[in-house]
């Protein structure tokens, strides 16, 4: 037997695990390295967040993305060229954190790497009858591996699509495995670049479940921010926002767009929720010459509406739901605000902190609870192709030599 399948095996079989999460997500503003201790598998997961951190990317890192990020049209070389690269920098990156946290390599198990998503085109986008939905994470993890010296699972996303999904929201099989309560409904809404939200019926029914994008979180947002509040890369705390008023007219024109008017599930991403997407509806709504202050304004209404309006159509009829809030969105007070705002339903937004989770690792730690599953996991039940959560085991493994 390979050393390499050999000690795969004796960490598949380990009551307790030391998985290090990743995850690079759509806002492009740093790699998040979660040291997780997973004990369990299934319904039983259980996770510490033992070490935490977001290891912030340099500009340099932003421009060479950004070149070929959510564009149809971009130079295949460099994409070529950026996949290794990336692969190699979250390698040093996983590296340098556990040298700092004085971890040594040889204490875990494995690492669990979303990759960076590039381009993300389920059917309700591209539209093109002879293929099927697509999504695509670079950041090869063979280079990973070999840079960090961890056995590495990932790609999670090819086999969901695989199995009839859009390669995302992947956040409901940690949400439901570890989040189910028996006392409550519960959703959890996360809001990175995109929002999404997952149902947790108090039933604990598998087939119950509910998971779906909603839209635009802070992408929209922080790209005006990036653009025409230069070195800022996002609006902290709402305070340029918090400088506007809201333009009625560019709100309604932000809304009316087909992708809200599709069922559950869905998926999305900057590929559509992007600049462009705003000056089509500015001009559309004749709202051109807005001050910057009123554009931000009317964005963050934006984003909070679609996230509201998600929430309410997800617990139409349920008397207790429960919302618990994760990703950078939790940290915008005013995003929260025309939230609650808008949920007559709620008295108020938890954040996972109340669950155990730091809102800010929560994405890290759901891909360290699917690689757990794909090592010792994969009984429970999905079934749900439909509601877009087929029964599968995802990622693929990368030996570190
Ligand atoms: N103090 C703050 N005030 C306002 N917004 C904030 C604050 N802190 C973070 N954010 C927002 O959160 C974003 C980062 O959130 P997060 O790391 O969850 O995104 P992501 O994981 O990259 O996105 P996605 O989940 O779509 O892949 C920032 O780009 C910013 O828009
Ligand atoms: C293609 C892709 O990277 N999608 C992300 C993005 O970021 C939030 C939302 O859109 C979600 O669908 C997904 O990530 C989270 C971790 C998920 O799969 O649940």
């Amino acid at each position: 037997m390979h050393q390499h399948i050999e000690k795969l095996y004796l960490s598949a079989k380990k009551e307790r695990k030391l998985i290090i999460g990743l995850m690079s997500g759509t806002s492009l503003d740093g790699l998040d390295i979660a040291l997780c201790e997973v004990s369990g598998q299934g319904m039983d997961t259980h996770v510490e967040v033992v070490k935490f951190t977001t290891v912030d990317y340099d500009d340099d890192y932003k421009t060479r993305v950004k070149r070929v990020f959510a564009k149809r049209e971009c130079d295949l070389e460099e994409v070529t060229l950026l996949n290794p690269w990336i692969g190699q920098l979250h390698g040093e990156m996983v590296a340098k954190t556990l040298a700092s946290w004085g971890v040594a390599k040889e204490l875990i198990d494995v690492i669990a790497s979303h990759g960076q998503t590039i381009y993300h085109c389920p059917k309700n986008q591209h539209k093109r009858a002879e293929y099927g939905n697509a999504t695509l994470q670079i950041g090869d993890s063979d280079h990973l591996a070999v840079t960090a010296g961890i056995t590495t699972i990932a790609d999670f996303r090819q086999k969901h699509i695989a199995a009839g999904g859009e390669g995302a929201p992947l956040a409901v099989y940690g949400d439901y495995l570890y989040f189910t309560s028996t006392s409550e409904n519960r959703i959890l809404l996360n809001m990175g670049g995109i929002a999404n939200l997952t149902y947790l019926p108090k039933s604990a029914d598998a087939r119950a479940v509910f998971s779906s994008d909603i839209g635009p979180g802070n992408t929209i947002m922080d790209a005006y921010v990036q653009r025409y509040f230069t070195p800022l890369h996002y609006d902290k705390d709402a305070a340029i926002a918090a400088k506007g008023t809201v333009s009625e007219d560019l709100l309604a024109a932000l809304c009316d767009d087909a992708f809200f008017a599709l069922g559950f599930p869905k998926t999305t991403g900057p590929e559509m929720f992007n600049l462009d997407y705003l000056a089509a509806a500015q001009a559309r709504s004749n709202t051109q010459n807005l001050s910057h202050f009123d554009v931000m304004a009317t964005l963050v209404q934006f984003s909070g509406a679609m996230i509201a309006k998600a929430i309410n159509q997800c617990s139409e009829g349920l008397t207790d739901v429960a919302v618990y809030a994760s990703g950078g969105g939790v940290h915008n007070p005013l995003l929260m605000d025309i939230i609650l705002a808008n949920c007559p339903a709620l008295s108020e937004i938890k954040n996972t902190d109340s669950l155990g989770i730091n809102p800010d690792a929560k994405e890290a730690v759901l891909f360290a609870i699917l690689a757990n599953e794909c090592l010792s996991g994969g009984q429970q039940r999905f079934g749900n192709t439909e509601q877009g959560i087929p029964d599968i085991t995802m990622g693929k493994i990368s030996f570190a030599d």
